[in-house]
């Protein structure tokens, strides 16, 4: 998509507003030809060139009445202006939040967390005004033609003088586009490295203490920094040159009117009344030659920010920016799509093997009036994982060709070596990572989306680092689910977290994270089991869970989630004894690759790898 498509797409969001707003600045931007004409009238009356009828007075009146219709207008413009910009922005940034929300959890964002902010907050903001801009233009250009027509029509050679400034300007402008693209990506570019080495940096105030790394911290920000003054320096300096290009042009076809003038009033071909029109007009068209400036500068900048956006859909199509959403405003509009019509076409479109499965999806209308589709599978008998493939793009590691089976009921245990694949396995199976090959089936059913399945109610996670936010610990657990009775109570007991609550002051309404309580690594470990657990799922996939966790803590972990989730289905990624001692079933990773599996006495005798990581964890 050019930036043009993409300018015209955002126009069409709303193009009623548009339209509207349009109307609304075109007549703000054309009013002052009223008064041009009645300041005309008045001096003119006054030389007695032309005598008004009603008076001196009543075009005073009348001058007063402008200036007011105007303020309304303006007034009128404004409110037009801003729904427009607000909802062309909320779309921008509703639709960039789906793809990031739909795209696999670990690879969400192509970049730090610092620019993906620069992408949402500057990025959205440019297009916002580069749209917003095109009405003023277009505004002005309407005064411009009914002005020149009034002016030719008093006198060729002056009304020519005044446009010089203007043909000037649009040249020197095009001719510094090219720059004002570069400079402006440099800019951006170190705004938001600049932005990303400060986000790192307060996330781990911790780690550069420790390290002693304060002054290697320090003097890599304050290098960022410089590099950002000089390209915005720069920027700043091309854009103020270019406007001051746009103010002075016209300032010089101000002075060229008024000697000019001045010889023509002396031969009486020009009444005072002409030369106040001709300065007054003036005035009106430096605001559009600046005006179609800004909106060119505008324009190009757009068009950087719209590179950079499109960065963040990591290859999708660009029409997905500009796609008509429900943006929280008003009412959603069209026809309810029923139960299969959605889940059912999107999947089929990939997979048409998988649309049985998916007859079991259901829609909830939550009360913002959004449609969400959750899946809702048969009960799990078996799950077959075939020939998974993922490799990072970066370092070429990963995993390759993995085939295991889960029946109802097992646990399995993912073990290696550290690097060894396991937590890419359990992140590509649960589509936190794009597959590049094989296939999963749940029940005989092929799974065409793992991301959009394997959430509750078919399968429940815990990540290696757990994330907490700075909320209440009953919120970080529940995460927007409703509470049933007795159901934190019991997800608490199976995180084996009673004896933590004893000692929480305030219980389950602590305050937790960086404005709360701190909590000590295998709390916040537990937090996210308990959250896992809350949620009854059918699968429940722990990596490494207990690498915080005593080993008294999660043997009972185990235990009672043995005791009271009968059937429940595990994958769990560990190398320690507590939970070997328990597998059903054992995965050796090395490399990536499958290189033993078995029970634990099977592999003892079988794997020199798992003797490794079984005696290892004794003198470790
Ligand atoms: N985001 C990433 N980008 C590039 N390479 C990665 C990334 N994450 C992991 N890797 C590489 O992929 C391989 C597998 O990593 P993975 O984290 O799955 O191993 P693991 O067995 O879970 O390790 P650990 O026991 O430390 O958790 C490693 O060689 C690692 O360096």
């Amino acid at each position: 998509m050019k930036t043009r498509h993409f300018f015209w797409r955002l126009i069409l969001y709303r193009p009623g507003l548009y339209l509207l707003n349009l109307l609304a600045w075109s007549l703000i931007h054309m009013a002052p030809l009223v008064p041009g004409l009645l300041t005309k009238a008045f001096f003119d009356h006054l030389e007695g060139t032309y005598t008004f009828p009603y008076g001196v007075w009543a075009i005073a009146v009348l001058l007063i009445g402008a200036a007011l219709a105007r303020i309304a207008l303006i007034y009128g413009g404004f409110m037009t202006d801003v729904h427009f910009r607000f909802r062309i922005s909320t779309l921008l940034r509703r639709n960039m939040l789906s793809h990031v929300m739909k795209e696999p959890g670990a690879r969400a964002i192509p970049c730090s967390p610092g620019e993906a902010i620069s992408n949402f907050r500057d990025d959205v903001d440019q297009a916002e005004e580069a749209t917003s801009w095109s009405v003023d233009t277009l505004g002005l250009i309407g005064f411009v033609m009914v002005a020149s027509w009034i002016l030719i029509s008093i006198d060729l050679q002056l009304t020519i003088l005044v446009f010089v400034p203007l043909i000037l300007v649009v040249t020197a402008a095009q001719i510094a586009t090219a720059r004002i693209q570069k400079y402006r990506a440099a800019s951006r570019e170190s705004t938001a490295k600049v932005t990303g080495a400060i986000s790192e940096m307060f996330a781990n105030v911790q780690a550069i203490q420790v390290a002693g790394a304060e002054k290697r911290v320090v003097d890599r920000f304050v290098s960022l920094s410089e590099k950002r003054r000089q390209s915005m320096v720069k920027d700043k300096l091309l854009t103020e040159t270019l406007s001051s290009i746009f103010t002075n042009s016209v300032n010089l076809g101000t002075g060229l009117i008024l000697v000019l003038a001045s010889f023509k009033m002396r031969n009486g071909d020009f009444t005072v009344g002409d030369l106040s029109l001709f300065v007054y007009y003036l005035t009106f068209v430096t605001q559009l030659i600046s005006n179609v400036g800004n909106f060119m500068t505008y324009y190009k900048q757009m068009a950087v920010s719209f590179q950079r956006i499109k960065t963040m859909l990591q290859g999708a199509p660009a029409s997905l920016l500009t796609a008509a959403n429900y943006i929280g405003i008003g009412r959603v509009k069209g026809k309810r799509r029923s139960h299969g019509e959605e889940t059912g076409s999107r999947v089929a479109e990939r997979d048409p093997e998988a649309v049985g499965m998916m007859e079991n999806s259901a829609i909830s209308m939550a009360e913002d009036g959004v449609e969400r589709t959750y899946i809702q599978a048969p009960p799990l008998s078996i799950l077959e994982v075939r020939g998974l493939s993922y490799q990072y793009p970066e370092t070429g590691r990963g995993i390759s060709d993995i085939d295991f089976t889960l029946k109802r009921g097992s646990f399995t245990v993912v073990t290696g070596m550290i690097g060894s694949g396991k937590t890419t396995l359990v992140r590509t199976l649960l589509g936190l990572l794009p597959a590049e090959a094989g296939e999963i089936r749940w029940n005989g059913e092929k799974v065409a989306e793992p991301a959009d399945f394997f959430i509750p109610p078919q399968s429940a996670y815990t990540a290696q680092i757990p994330r907490l936010y700075s909320d209440k610990l009953r919120n970080n657990i529940l995460l927007g689910i409703s509470e049933q009775p007795g159901s934190l109570d019991r997800a608490l007991y199976a995180a084996v977290m009673e004896d933590d609550m004893k000692h929480l002051e305030y219980g389950l309404e602590t305050m937790v994270g960086p404005r709360g309580v701190k909590l000590s690594g295998g709390q916040a470990q537990r937090t996210a089991a308990a959250r896992m657990l809350v949620r009854d799922a059918q699968l429940y996939v722990f990596d490494d869970l207990s690498s915080a966790l005593d080993v008294e803590t999660e043997r009972k972990l185990w235990e009672r989630l043995f005791r009271d989730r009968d059937g429940a289905t595990c994958l769990v990624v560990s190398h320690r004894k507590a939970a070997l001692h328990h597998a059903d079933h054992i995965i050796v990773l090395n490399g990536g690759v499958i290189e033993a599996e078995g029970t634990a006495e099977q592999l003892l005798r079988s794997s020199e790898s798992f003797r490794q990581l079984w005696y290892g964890e004794e003198t470790g």
